[in-house]
Protein backbone atom coordinates (compact mmCIF):
# COMPACT_ATOMS: atom_id res chain seq x y z
CA UNK A 1 0.00 0.00 0.00
CA UNK A 2 2.94 2.36 0.90
CA UNK A 3 4.65 1.30 -2.45
CA UNK A 4 1.64 2.00 -4.39
CA UNK A 5 0.97 5.55 -2.89
CA UNK A 6 4.35 6.67 -2.44
CA UNK A 7 5.01 10.52 -4.01
CA UNK A 8 1.11 10.62 -4.55
CA UNK A 9 -0.06 13.37 -2.16
CA UNK A 10 -3.19 12.98 -0.39
CA UNK A 11 -5.57 15.04 -2.30
CA UNK A 12 -5.02 13.47 -5.30
CA UNK A 13 -5.07 10.23 -3.74
CA UNK A 14 -9.02 11.57 -2.58
CA UNK A 15 -9.56 13.11 -6.35
CA UNK A 16 -8.39 9.44 -7.61
CA UNK A 17 -11.32 7.82 -5.02
CA UNK A 18 -13.50 9.85 -5.76
CA UNK A 19 -13.33 9.91 -9.39
CA UNK A 20 -13.08 5.96 -9.22
CA UNK A 21 -16.02 5.86 -6.93
CA UNK A 22 -18.08 8.32 -9.48
CA UNK A 23 -16.80 5.90 -12.60
CA UNK A 24 -18.09 3.15 -10.92
CA UNK A 25 -21.52 4.28 -9.08
CA UNK A 26 -21.87 5.61 -13.22
CA UNK A 27 -21.76 2.13 -15.23
CA UNK A 28 -24.18 1.06 -12.47
CA UNK A 29 -27.13 3.90 -13.27
CA UNK A 30 -26.03 2.99 -16.57
CA UNK A 31 -26.46 -0.40 -16.55
CA UNK A 32 -29.86 0.07 -14.12
CA UNK A 33 -31.14 2.47 -16.86
CA UNK A 34 -30.62 0.49 -19.70
CA UNK A 35 -32.11 -2.87 -17.83
CA UNK A 36 -35.10 -0.66 -16.99
CA UNK A 37 -35.64 0.65 -20.73
CA UNK A 38 -34.83 -2.91 -21.81
CA UNK A 39 -38.18 -4.01 -19.46
CA UNK A 40 -40.31 -1.33 -20.39
CA UNK A 41 -42.73 -1.68 -22.78
CA UNK A 42 -42.31 -0.49 -26.43
CA UNK A 43 -44.54 2.09 -27.96
CA UNK A 44 -44.92 4.43 -30.72
CA UNK A 45 -42.56 7.90 -30.40
CA UNK A 46 -44.30 10.64 -28.42
CA UNK A 47 -44.34 14.00 -29.14
CA UNK A 48 -43.46 16.81 -26.61
CA UNK A 49 -46.32 18.15 -24.29
CA UNK A 50 -48.93 15.92 -25.94
CA UNK A 51 -47.53 13.01 -26.42
CA UNK A 52 -49.23 10.59 -28.48
CA UNK A 53 -52.41 12.03 -27.99
CA UNK A 54 -52.89 13.55 -31.49
CA UNK A 55 -52.62 9.85 -32.74
CA UNK A 56 -55.25 8.35 -30.93
CA UNK A 57 -58.04 9.54 -33.56
CA UNK A 58 -61.72 9.39 -33.64
CA UNK A 59 -61.66 5.69 -31.85
CA UNK A 60 -58.57 5.39 -30.11
CA UNK A 61 -59.57 1.41 -29.67
CA UNK A 62 -58.70 1.34 -33.48
CA UNK A 63 -55.75 2.85 -32.90
CA UNK A 64 -54.65 0.75 -30.26
CA UNK A 65 -55.36 -2.39 -31.87
CA UNK A 66 -53.09 -1.29 -34.82
CA UNK A 67 -50.24 -0.25 -32.20
CA UNK A 68 -50.46 -3.83 -30.81
CA UNK A 69 -50.08 -5.16 -34.32
CA UNK A 70 -46.95 -3.46 -34.33
CA UNK A 71 -45.85 -3.46 -30.67
CA UNK A 72 -47.06 -6.74 -29.08
CA UNK A 73 -50.10 -6.70 -26.99
CA UNK A 74 -48.43 -4.64 -24.20
CA UNK A 75 -47.38 -1.35 -24.95
CA UNK A 76 -47.06 2.24 -23.75
CA UNK A 77 -48.15 5.10 -25.21
CA UNK A 78 -47.69 9.14 -24.03
CA UNK A 79 -50.75 11.50 -23.57
CA UNK A 80 -49.57 15.11 -22.42
CA UNK A 81 -46.81 13.88 -19.43
CA UNK A 82 -48.46 10.37 -18.30
CA UNK A 83 -47.16 7.62 -19.33
CA UNK A 84 -50.38 5.02 -20.18
CA UNK A 85 -50.02 1.18 -21.13
CA UNK A 86 -52.22 -0.13 -22.76
CA UNK A 87 -53.45 -4.26 -23.15
CA UNK A 88 -54.44 -6.18 -25.66
CA UNK A 89 -55.36 -9.79 -26.24
CA UNK A 90 -54.13 -12.56 -23.94
CA UNK A 91 -52.49 -9.99 -21.97
CA UNK A 92 -56.20 -8.98 -20.28
CA UNK A 93 -56.61 -12.17 -19.00
CA UNK A 94 -53.23 -12.14 -17.04
CA UNK A 95 -53.62 -8.81 -15.68
CA UNK A 96 -57.22 -8.61 -15.04
CA UNK A 97 -57.55 -12.28 -13.48
CA UNK A 98 -53.84 -13.96 -13.09
CA UNK A 99 -52.84 -10.51 -11.44
CA UNK A 100 -55.98 -9.05 -10.65
CA UNK A 101 -55.09 -7.27 -7.00
CA UNK A 102 -52.06 -5.46 -8.89
CA UNK A 103 -54.03 -4.07 -11.73
CA UNK A 104 -57.16 -3.04 -9.89
CA UNK A 105 -56.71 0.45 -8.96
CA UNK A 106 -58.37 3.55 -10.52
CA UNK A 107 -56.28 6.72 -11.81
CA UNK A 108 -56.35 10.16 -10.02
CA UNK A 109 -58.00 11.79 -13.32
CA UNK A 110 -59.47 15.18 -12.51
CA UNK A 111 -62.79 13.96 -14.11
CA UNK A 112 -62.85 10.74 -11.86
CA UNK A 113 -63.07 12.98 -8.57
CA UNK A 114 -66.38 14.97 -9.84
CA UNK A 115 -68.14 11.34 -10.37
CA UNK A 116 -70.47 10.92 -7.21
CA UNK A 117 -68.38 13.42 -5.72
CA UNK A 118 -65.34 11.30 -5.51
CA UNK A 119 -67.01 8.42 -3.11
CA UNK A 120 -68.44 6.24 -5.97
CA UNK A 121 -67.54 2.91 -6.71
CA UNK A 122 -66.98 2.81 -10.27
CA UNK A 123 -64.56 5.70 -10.41
CA UNK A 124 -62.74 5.10 -6.73
CA UNK A 125 -59.52 3.18 -6.23
CA UNK A 126 -59.24 0.14 -3.97
CA UNK A 127 -59.52 0.12 -0.20
CA UNK A 128 -60.87 -2.12 2.52
CA UNK A 129 -64.32 -0.05 2.75
CA UNK A 130 -64.18 0.63 -1.06
CA UNK A 131 -64.66 -3.72 -0.55
CA UNK A 132 -67.10 -3.40 1.15
CA UNK A 133 -69.61 -0.90 -0.38
CA UNK A 134 -68.67 -3.05 -3.90
CA UNK A 135 -69.52 -6.18 -2.22
CA UNK A 136 -73.12 -4.40 -0.77
CA UNK A 137 -74.04 -2.79 -4.02
CA UNK A 138 -73.34 -6.16 -6.14
CA UNK A 139 -75.89 -7.88 -3.61
CA UNK A 140 -78.38 -5.09 -3.91
CA UNK A 141 -78.45 -5.44 -7.40
CA UNK A 142 -78.86 -9.26 -7.42
CA UNK A 143 -81.98 -8.73 -4.54
CA UNK A 144 -83.81 -6.99 -7.25
CA UNK A 145 -82.92 -8.29 -10.45
CA UNK A 146 -81.69 -11.94 -10.63
CA UNK A 147 -81.30 -12.87 -7.07
CA UNK A 148 -84.30 -15.32 -6.89
CA UNK A 149 -87.10 -16.51 -9.49
CA UNK A 150 -89.28 -13.80 -7.80
CA UNK A 151 -87.04 -10.87 -8.08
CA UNK A 152 -86.26 -12.11 -11.52
CA UNK A 153 -90.22 -12.37 -12.75
CA UNK A 154 -90.52 -8.49 -10.76
CA UNK A 155 -87.70 -7.42 -12.94
CA UNK A 156 -89.39 -9.03 -15.92
CA UNK A 157 -92.59 -7.11 -15.09
CA UNK A 158 -90.84 -3.67 -15.23
CA UNK A 159 -88.99 -4.33 -18.54
CA UNK A 160 -92.68 -5.99 -19.99
CA UNK A 161 -94.24 -2.96 -18.84
CA UNK A 162 -91.60 -0.08 -20.32
CA UNK A 163 -91.90 -2.26 -23.93
CA UNK A 164 -95.10 -1.63 -23.39
CA UNK A 165 -95.12 1.82 -23.30
CA UNK A 166 -92.02 2.14 -26.02
CA UNK A 167 -93.76 -0.18 -28.70
CA UNK A 168 -96.84 2.15 -28.12
CA UNK A 169 -95.08 5.43 -28.64
CA UNK A 170 -92.64 3.92 -31.36
CA UNK A 171 -96.09 3.26 -33.60
CA UNK A 172 -97.91 6.31 -32.79
CA UNK A 173 -94.51 8.40 -33.74
CA UNK A 174 -94.58 6.33 -36.97
CA UNK A 175 -98.05 7.33 -37.76
CA UNK A 176 -97.50 11.10 -37.00
CA UNK A 177 -93.74 11.09 -38.74
CA UNK A 178 -93.67 8.18 -40.93
CA UNK A 179 -89.90 7.82 -39.58
CA UNK A 180 -88.36 9.09 -36.43
CA UNK A 181 -85.48 8.55 -34.13
CA UNK A 182 -85.68 6.39 -31.85
CA UNK A 183 -81.78 6.86 -29.85
CA UNK A 184 -83.62 9.16 -27.00
CA UNK A 185 -86.57 7.26 -26.44
CA UNK A 186 -84.30 4.06 -25.71
CA UNK A 187 -82.60 6.41 -23.12
CA UNK A 188 -86.13 7.14 -21.03
CA UNK A 189 -87.30 3.88 -21.33
CA UNK A 190 -84.03 1.85 -20.21
CA UNK A 191 -83.47 4.68 -17.16
CA UNK A 192 -87.20 3.83 -16.64
CA UNK A 193 -86.34 0.27 -15.98
CA UNK A 194 -83.76 1.42 -13.42
CA UNK A 195 -85.18 3.59 -12.10
CA UNK A 196 -88.15 1.36 -11.36
CA UNK A 197 -85.75 -1.24 -9.55
CA UNK A 198 -83.19 1.54 -7.79
CA UNK A 199 -85.92 3.87 -6.90
CA UNK A 200 -89.60 1.98 -6.83
CA UNK A 201 -90.32 5.02 -9.51
CA UNK A 202 -90.80 5.44 -13.39
CA UNK A 203 -90.78 8.61 -15.12
CA UNK A 204 -93.04 10.15 -18.18
CA UNK A 205 -91.65 10.98 -21.27
CA UNK A 206 -92.06 14.24 -20.62
CA UNK A 207 -90.57 15.12 -17.05
CA UNK A 208 -88.30 17.50 -18.16
CA UNK A 209 -86.26 16.62 -14.64
CA UNK A 210 -85.49 13.38 -16.05
CA UNK A 211 -84.81 13.95 -19.51
CA UNK A 212 -81.98 16.63 -18.32
CA UNK A 213 -80.51 13.57 -15.92
CA UNK A 214 -80.52 10.87 -18.40
CA UNK A 215 -80.18 12.63 -21.65
CA UNK A 216 -76.48 13.78 -21.47
CA UNK A 217 -75.14 10.59 -21.19
CA UNK A 218 -72.94 11.25 -24.82
CA UNK A 219 -71.30 14.52 -22.39
CA UNK A 220 -70.15 12.55 -19.77
CA UNK A 221 -68.87 9.31 -21.52
CA UNK A 222 -66.95 11.47 -23.64
CA UNK A 223 -65.29 12.66 -20.81
CA UNK A 224 -64.52 9.90 -18.42
CA UNK A 225 -63.33 7.47 -21.73
CA UNK A 226 -59.91 6.29 -21.75
CA UNK A 227 -57.91 9.08 -23.86
CA UNK A 228 -60.04 12.00 -22.43
CA UNK A 229 -57.83 14.71 -22.59
CA UNK A 230 -58.82 16.58 -19.83
CA UNK A 231 -57.57 13.66 -17.32
CA UNK A 232 -53.85 13.89 -19.13
CA UNK A 233 -53.80 17.77 -20.00
CA UNK A 234 -54.72 19.43 -16.66
CA UNK A 235 -53.40 22.21 -17.83
CA UNK A 236 -56.51 22.85 -20.71
CA UNK A 237 -58.73 23.80 -18.03
CA UNK A 238 -56.98 26.91 -16.70
CA UNK A 239 -57.71 28.77 -19.94
CA UNK A 240 -60.88 29.46 -22.33
CA UNK A 241 -60.55 26.36 -25.29
CA UNK A 242 -63.19 23.93 -25.83
CA UNK A 243 -61.94 21.35 -23.45
CA UNK A 244 -62.49 23.47 -20.99
CA UNK A 245 -65.98 24.39 -22.19
CA UNK A 246 -66.92 20.32 -22.57
CA UNK A 247 -65.12 19.71 -18.79
CA UNK A 248 -67.26 22.51 -17.28
CA UNK A 249 -70.51 21.16 -18.79
CA UNK A 250 -68.85 17.38 -17.76
CA UNK A 251 -68.66 19.02 -14.05
CA UNK A 252 -72.12 20.78 -14.00
CA UNK A 253 -73.81 17.94 -14.97
CA UNK A 254 -72.33 15.74 -12.40
CA UNK A 255 -73.71 18.34 -9.58
CA UNK A 256 -76.93 17.84 -11.00
CA UNK A 257 -77.16 14.01 -11.35
CA UNK A 258 -75.65 14.17 -7.32
CA UNK A 259 -78.56 16.11 -6.43
CA UNK A 260 -81.45 13.90 -8.08
CA UNK A 261 -80.07 10.93 -6.79
CA UNK A 262 -79.50 12.53 -3.28
CA UNK A 263 -83.29 13.54 -3.36
CA UNK A 264 -84.06 10.07 -3.99
CA UNK A 265 -82.19 8.81 -1.04
CA UNK A 266 -83.77 11.55 1.42
CA UNK A 267 -87.15 10.64 0.18
CA UNK A 268 -86.19 6.83 0.90
CA UNK A 269 -84.67 7.70 4.43
CA UNK A 270 -87.96 9.14 5.64
CA UNK A 271 -89.83 5.89 5.01
CA UNK A 272 -87.25 3.36 4.92
CA UNK A 273 -87.63 0.20 7.10
CA UNK A 274 -84.96 -2.74 7.62
CA UNK A 275 -88.55 -5.49 7.45
CA UNK A 276 -90.01 -4.14 4.16
CA UNK A 277 -86.91 -3.07 1.39
CA UNK A 278 -88.73 -1.58 -1.37
CA UNK A 279 -85.94 -1.01 -3.92
CA UNK A 280 -82.30 -1.27 -4.13
CA UNK A 281 -81.72 2.31 -2.56
CA UNK A 282 -83.78 1.04 0.85
CA UNK A 283 -81.49 -2.17 0.52
CA UNK A 284 -78.07 -0.06 0.11
CA UNK A 285 -79.02 2.05 2.93
CA UNK A 286 -80.36 -0.65 5.60
CA UNK A 287 -76.79 -2.52 4.15
CA UNK A 288 -74.50 0.45 4.34
CA UNK A 289 -75.64 1.62 7.34
CA UNK A 290 -75.18 -1.43 9.27
CA UNK A 291 -71.44 -1.76 7.65
CA UNK A 292 -70.62 1.76 9.38
CA UNK A 293 -71.70 0.92 12.46
CA UNK A 294 -69.93 -2.45 12.43
CA UNK A 295 -66.77 -0.96 10.96
CA UNK A 296 -67.21 2.09 13.13
CA UNK A 297 -67.87 4.73 10.67
CA UNK A 298 -70.99 6.08 11.91
CA UNK A 299 -70.34 9.80 12.27
CA UNK A 300 -68.57 9.78 8.67
CA UNK A 301 -70.60 10.60 5.64
CA UNK A 302 -73.52 9.11 3.88
CA UNK A 303 -72.12 6.70 1.09
CA UNK A 304 -75.68 5.48 0.01
CA UNK A 305 -75.74 8.35 -2.66
CA UNK A 306 -72.66 7.49 -4.91
CA UNK A 307 -73.32 4.04 -4.56
CA UNK A 308 -76.77 4.22 -5.82
CA UNK A 309 -75.59 6.57 -8.41
CA UNK A 310 -73.08 4.55 -9.51
CA UNK A 311 -75.80 2.18 -10.44
CA UNK A 312 -78.03 4.10 -11.83
CA UNK A 313 -75.56 5.57 -13.71
CA UNK A 314 -73.65 2.85 -15.33
CA UNK A 315 -76.76 0.99 -16.02
CA UNK A 316 -79.11 3.12 -17.60
CA UNK A 317 -76.29 4.81 -19.87
CA UNK A 318 -74.66 0.94 -20.74
CA UNK A 319 -77.81 -0.30 -21.38
CA UNK A 320 -79.88 2.13 -23.38
CA UNK A 321 -76.97 2.08 -25.80
CA UNK A 322 -77.19 -1.46 -26.13
CA UNK A 323 -80.52 -1.27 -27.24
CA UNK A 324 -79.61 1.43 -29.64
CA UNK A 325 -77.26 -0.90 -31.27
CA UNK A 326 -80.00 -3.63 -31.25
CA UNK A 327 -82.48 -1.79 -33.10
CA UNK A 328 -79.68 -0.35 -35.32
CA UNK A 329 -78.60 -3.69 -36.25
CA UNK A 330 -82.25 -5.43 -36.77
CA UNK A 331 -82.88 -2.30 -39.55
CA UNK A 332 -79.49 -2.77 -40.77
CA UNK A 333 -79.74 -6.27 -41.08
CA UNK A 334 -83.98 -6.96 -41.38
CA UNK A 335 -82.73 -11.14 -42.96
CA UNK A 336 -81.54 -11.22 -39.31
CA UNK A 337 -84.80 -9.25 -37.91
CA UNK A 338 -86.81 -11.88 -39.47
CA UNK A 339 -84.56 -15.13 -38.03
CA UNK A 340 -85.35 -13.74 -34.91
CA UNK A 341 -89.09 -13.36 -35.32
CA UNK A 342 -89.10 -17.17 -36.89
CA UNK A 343 -87.82 -18.16 -33.47
CA UNK A 344 -89.40 -16.69 -31.27
CA UNK A 345 -92.52 -17.56 -32.72
CA UNK A 346 -91.69 -21.25 -32.93
CA UNK A 347 -90.72 -21.50 -29.50
CA UNK A 348 -93.22 -19.14 -27.80
CA UNK A 349 -96.39 -19.26 -30.64
CA UNK A 350 -98.70 -16.34 -30.62
CA UNK A 351 -100.84 -17.27 -27.56
CA UNK A 352 -98.59 -15.06 -24.93
CA UNK A 353 -95.32 -13.26 -24.89
CA UNK A 354 -91.82 -14.03 -24.65
CA UNK A 355 -90.51 -14.62 -20.89
CA UNK A 356 -87.65 -15.88 -18.89
CA UNK A 357 -87.92 -18.74 -19.17
CA UNK A 358 -87.55 -19.40 -22.46
CA UNK A 359 -84.29 -18.18 -22.78
CA UNK A 360 -82.56 -21.41 -23.00
CA UNK A 361 -85.89 -22.54 -26.10
CA UNK A 362 -84.23 -19.17 -27.79
CA UNK A 363 -80.74 -19.87 -28.47
CA UNK A 364 -80.44 -17.91 -31.94
CA UNK A 365 -81.63 -14.87 -29.54
CA UNK A 366 -79.08 -15.36 -27.43
CA UNK A 367 -76.49 -15.45 -30.11
CA UNK A 368 -77.53 -12.67 -31.84
CA UNK A 369 -77.46 -10.97 -28.55
CA UNK A 370 -73.43 -12.29 -28.34
CA UNK A 371 -72.79 -10.83 -31.81
CA UNK A 372 -74.10 -7.33 -30.37
CA UNK A 373 -71.52 -7.19 -27.91
CA UNK A 374 -68.65 -9.09 -29.78
CA UNK A 375 -69.59 -6.72 -33.37
CA UNK A 376 -70.22 -3.54 -31.39
CA UNK A 377 -67.75 -3.57 -28.23
CA UNK A 378 -70.08 -0.65 -27.36
CA UNK A 379 -67.34 -0.29 -24.54
CA UNK A 380 -64.11 -0.77 -26.22
CA UNK A 381 -61.55 0.10 -23.39
CA UNK A 382 -62.57 -0.41 -19.47
CA UNK A 383 -63.20 2.39 -17.84
CA UNK A 384 -58.97 3.14 -17.00
CA UNK A 385 -57.21 0.92 -14.36
CA UNK A 386 -53.80 2.12 -12.73
CA UNK A 387 -51.66 -0.48 -10.99
CA UNK A 388 -51.68 -0.87 -7.19
CA UNK A 389 -48.00 -1.62 -6.69
CA UNK A 390 -44.47 -2.01 -9.08
CA UNK A 391 -45.19 -5.07 -11.15
CA UNK A 392 -43.96 -7.09 -14.51
CA UNK A 393 -46.69 -8.37 -17.17
CA UNK A 394 -45.47 -10.60 -19.62
CA UNK A 395 -41.91 -9.75 -18.94
CA UNK A 396 -41.89 -5.88 -18.81
CA UNK A 397 -41.75 -3.59 -15.58
CA UNK A 398 -44.70 -1.66 -14.74
CA UNK A 399 -44.44 0.95 -11.95
CA UNK A 400 -47.00 1.18 -9.19
CA UNK A 401 -49.78 3.97 -9.89
CA UNK A 402 -49.29 3.82 -13.85
CA UNK A 403 -52.52 4.08 -15.83
CA UNK A 404 -53.71 1.07 -17.73
CA UNK A 405 -56.04 0.66 -20.36
CA UNK A 406 -57.87 -2.02 -21.18
CA UNK A 407 -58.99 -2.70 -24.99
CA UNK A 408 -61.98 -5.22 -24.89
CA UNK A 409 -62.25 -4.54 -28.87
CA UNK A 410 -58.79 -5.98 -29.09
CA UNK A 411 -60.58 -9.28 -27.87
CA UNK A 412 -63.53 -9.09 -29.39
CA UNK A 413 -62.25 -8.45 -33.05
CA UNK A 414 -58.79 -11.06 -32.58
CA UNK A 415 -58.95 -13.42 -36.25
CA UNK A 416 -57.45 -15.97 -33.84
CA UNK A 417 -60.55 -15.97 -31.84
CA UNK A 418 -62.87 -15.10 -34.51
CA UNK A 419 -63.19 -16.01 -38.43
CA UNK A 420 -64.08 -12.71 -40.24
CA UNK A 421 -64.52 -10.08 -36.61
CA UNK A 422 -65.57 -7.33 -39.39
CA UNK A 423 -68.74 -9.70 -40.28
CA UNK A 424 -72.05 -9.56 -38.41
CA UNK A 425 -72.98 -13.00 -38.04
CA UNK A 426 -74.46 -14.22 -34.71
CA UNK A 427 -74.76 -18.16 -36.33
CA UNK A 428 -70.76 -18.30 -35.29
CA UNK A 429 -72.15 -18.60 -31.80
CA UNK A 430 -74.31 -21.80 -32.73
CA UNK A 431 -72.75 -24.93 -32.83
CA UNK A 432 -73.95 -27.70 -35.18
CA UNK A 433 -77.15 -29.23 -33.60
CA UNK A 434 -78.26 -25.01 -33.17
CA UNK A 435 -77.46 -24.59 -29.72
CA UNK A 436 -75.20 -22.19 -27.75
CA UNK A 437 -71.56 -22.46 -27.84
CA UNK A 438 -70.31 -21.70 -24.24
CA UNK A 439 -66.82 -21.88 -24.99
CA UNK A 440 -67.45 -18.95 -27.40
CA UNK A 441 -69.79 -16.90 -25.61
CA UNK A 442 -67.25 -16.98 -23.13
CA UNK A 443 -64.29 -15.44 -25.47
CA UNK A 444 -66.99 -12.07 -25.34
CA UNK A 445 -65.25 -9.45 -23.31
CA UNK A 446 -67.82 -6.66 -22.57
CA UNK A 447 -68.09 -6.97 -18.95
CA UNK A 448 -64.81 -6.42 -18.02
CA UNK A 449 -62.92 -9.41 -15.71
CA UNK A 450 -61.63 -10.20 -12.65
CA UNK A 451 -61.52 -7.40 -9.51
CA UNK A 452 -63.46 -4.35 -11.54
CA UNK A 453 -65.96 -6.95 -13.43
CA UNK A 454 -68.84 -5.00 -14.13
CA UNK A 455 -71.28 -5.84 -11.25
CA UNK A 456 -74.61 -5.50 -13.49
CA UNK A 457 -73.77 -8.29 -16.17
CA UNK A 458 -76.06 -10.61 -14.95
CA UNK A 459 -78.89 -8.50 -14.63
CA UNK A 460 -77.94 -6.59 -18.13
CA UNK A 461 -77.53 -9.96 -20.21
CA UNK A 462 -81.32 -10.97 -18.63
CA UNK A 463 -82.64 -7.78 -20.01
CA UNK A 464 -81.32 -7.55 -23.34
CA UNK A 465 -82.85 -10.90 -23.81
CA UNK A 466 -86.32 -9.57 -23.18
CA UNK A 467 -85.83 -6.78 -24.79
CA UNK A 468 -84.67 -8.47 -27.95
CA UNK A 469 -87.34 -11.21 -27.45
CA UNK A 470 -90.04 -9.06 -27.06
CA UNK A 471 -89.38 -6.61 -29.61
CA UNK A 472 -88.65 -9.44 -32.16
CA UNK A 473 -92.26 -11.22 -31.19
CA UNK A 474 -94.39 -7.73 -30.85
CA UNK A 475 -92.67 -5.47 -33.97
CA UNK A 476 -91.47 -4.80 -37.73
CA UNK A 477 -89.04 -2.39 -37.53
CA UNK A 478 -87.70 -0.60 -40.87
CA UNK A 479 -85.60 1.74 -41.88
CA UNK A 480 -86.07 5.07 -44.04
CA UNK A 481 -85.06 4.10 -47.36
CA UNK A 482 -84.25 7.66 -48.01
CA UNK A 483 -81.44 7.40 -44.50
CA UNK A 484 -79.89 4.48 -44.62
CA UNK A 485 -78.63 3.21 -41.60
CA UNK A 486 -75.07 3.93 -40.89
CA UNK A 487 -73.47 1.81 -38.15
CA UNK A 488 -71.03 4.63 -37.18
CA UNK A 489 -70.45 6.14 -33.77
CA UNK A 490 -69.24 8.58 -31.61
CA UNK A 491 -66.58 7.56 -29.17
CA UNK A 492 -66.45 7.25 -25.56
CA UNK A 493 -66.68 5.27 -22.15
CA UNK A 494 -69.53 3.59 -24.53
CA UNK A 495 -70.00 3.71 -28.20
CA UNK A 496 -72.95 5.77 -28.85
CA UNK A 497 -74.40 4.78 -32.79
CA UNK A 498 -75.19 8.08 -34.54
CA UNK A 499 -78.83 9.24 -34.95
CA UNK A 500 -80.90 6.92 -37.44
CA UNK A 501 -84.65 6.68 -38.75
CA UNK A 502 -87.20 4.06 -38.33
CA UNK A 503 -90.61 2.92 -38.62
CA UNK A 504 -91.97 0.50 -36.38
CA UNK A 505 -95.29 -1.41 -37.02
CA UNK A 506 -96.73 -4.00 -34.70
CA UNK A 507 -97.02 -7.45 -36.33
CA UNK A 508 -100.64 -8.11 -34.33
CA UNK A 509 -101.91 -5.65 -31.44
CA UNK A 510 -100.90 -4.90 -28.35
CA UNK A 511 -103.86 -7.17 -26.67
CA UNK A 512 -101.16 -9.75 -25.34
CA UNK A 513 -98.49 -7.11 -24.15
CA UNK A 514 -101.18 -5.60 -22.63
CA UNK A 515 -102.44 -8.96 -20.75
CA UNK A 516 -99.09 -9.80 -19.52
CA UNK A 517 -98.97 -6.25 -17.61
CA UNK A 518 -101.68 -6.26 -16.75
CA UNK A 519 -103.10 -3.69 -18.80
CA UNK A 520 -106.88 -3.41 -19.84
CA UNK A 521 -106.72 -3.03 -24.11
CA UNK A 522 -108.47 -0.11 -23.66
CA UNK A 523 -106.23 2.09 -21.49
CA UNK A 524 -104.82 5.08 -22.66
CA UNK A 525 -100.53 4.57 -22.61
CA UNK A 526 -99.49 6.49 -19.82
CA UNK A 527 -98.08 9.60 -21.25
CA UNK A 528 -97.79 11.85 -24.58
CA UNK A 529 -94.59 12.23 -24.87
CA UNK A 530 -93.08 15.26 -27.11
CA UNK A 531 -89.29 15.55 -26.88
CA UNK A 532 -87.70 18.12 -28.80
CA UNK A 533 -84.44 16.73 -28.03
CA UNK A 534 -85.31 14.58 -30.85
CA UNK A 535 -84.63 16.96 -33.56
CA UNK A 536 -80.73 17.87 -31.86
CA UNK A 537 -79.76 14.04 -32.08
C1 LIG B 1 -74.69 -3.79 -21.40
C2 LIG B 1 -74.58 -3.36 -20.18
C3 LIG B 1 -73.30 -3.10 -19.46
C4 LIG B 1 -72.00 -3.14 -19.91
C5 LIG B 1 -71.52 -3.44 -21.31
C6 LIG B 1 -71.13 -2.82 -18.78
C7 LIG B 1 -69.77 -2.79 -18.84
C8 LIG B 1 -68.98 -2.40 -17.78
C9 LIG B 1 -67.55 -2.23 -17.86
C10 LIG B 1 -66.69 -2.51 -19.07
C11 LIG B 1 -67.14 -1.80 -16.65
C12 LIG B 1 -65.71 -1.40 -16.26
C13 LIG B 1 -64.95 -2.54 -15.70
C14 LIG B 1 -63.49 -2.18 -15.52
O1 LIG B 1 -63.15 -1.03 -15.30
O2 LIG B 1 -62.66 -3.09 -15.66
C15 LIG B 1 -68.28 -1.71 -15.80
C16 LIG B 1 -68.23 -1.31 -14.48
C17 LIG B 1 -69.33 -1.20 -13.68
N1 LIG B 1 -70.63 -1.47 -14.01
FE1 LIG B 1 -71.28 -2.13 -15.81
N2 LIG B 1 -71.92 -2.59 -17.70
C18 LIG B 1 -73.24 -2.77 -18.05
C19 LIG B 1 -74.33 -2.67 -17.23
C20 LIG B 1 -74.30 -2.39 -15.90
C21 LIG B 1 -75.44 -2.44 -15.02
C22 LIG B 1 -76.84 -2.87 -15.44
C23 LIG B 1 -75.00 -2.06 -13.78
C24 LIG B 1 -75.77 -1.96 -12.48
C25 LIG B 1 -76.86 -2.59 -12.24
C26 LIG B 1 -73.58 -1.77 -13.89
C27 LIG B 1 -72.79 -1.34 -12.84
C28 LIG B 1 -71.42 -1.20 -12.93
C29 LIG B 1 -70.59 -0.74 -11.83
C30 LIG B 1 -71.05 -0.31 -10.44
C31 LIG B 1 -69.27 -0.75 -12.31
C32 LIG B 1 -68.00 -0.40 -11.53
C33 LIG B 1 -67.32 -1.66 -11.05
C34 LIG B 1 -65.98 -1.38 -10.39
O3 LIG B 1 -65.36 -0.37 -10.67
O4 LIG B 1 -65.56 -2.20 -9.56
N3 LIG B 1 -73.20 -1.99 -15.18
N4 LIG B 1 -69.39 -2.08 -16.51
Amino acid sequence: MDVTLQGIDPATARALLVACVTLLFSLHLCRWLWQRSALCPPGPLAWPVVGNAPQLGSSPHLYFARMAKKYGNVFQIKLGCRKVVVLNGDSIKQALVKQGAEFAGRPDFTSFQYVSNGDGIAFGTVSDWWKLRRRAAQSSVRMFSTGNPHTKNTFEHHVLCEVRELLALFTRKTQEQQYFQPLTYLVVSTANIMSAVCFGKRYSYEDEEFRQVVGRNDQFTQTVGAGSIVDVMPWLQYFPNPIKTIFENFKRLNVEFGMFIADKVLEHRKTVQSSIVRDMTDALIVALDQLREKTGRSSEKDYVTPTIGDIFGASQDTLSTFQQWIILILVRFPEIQVRLQQEVDKVVDRSRVPCIDDQPQLPYVMAFIYEVMRFTSLVPLTIPHSTTTDTSLMGYAIPKNTVVFINQWSVNHDPAIWSHPETFDPQRFLDQTGALDKDLTSSVLLFSLGKRRCIGEELSKLHLFLFTALIAHQCNITSDPARPPKLDYNYGLTLKPHAYYIAVALREDMTLLNAATGQSSSEEVRDEPSLDSQTKE
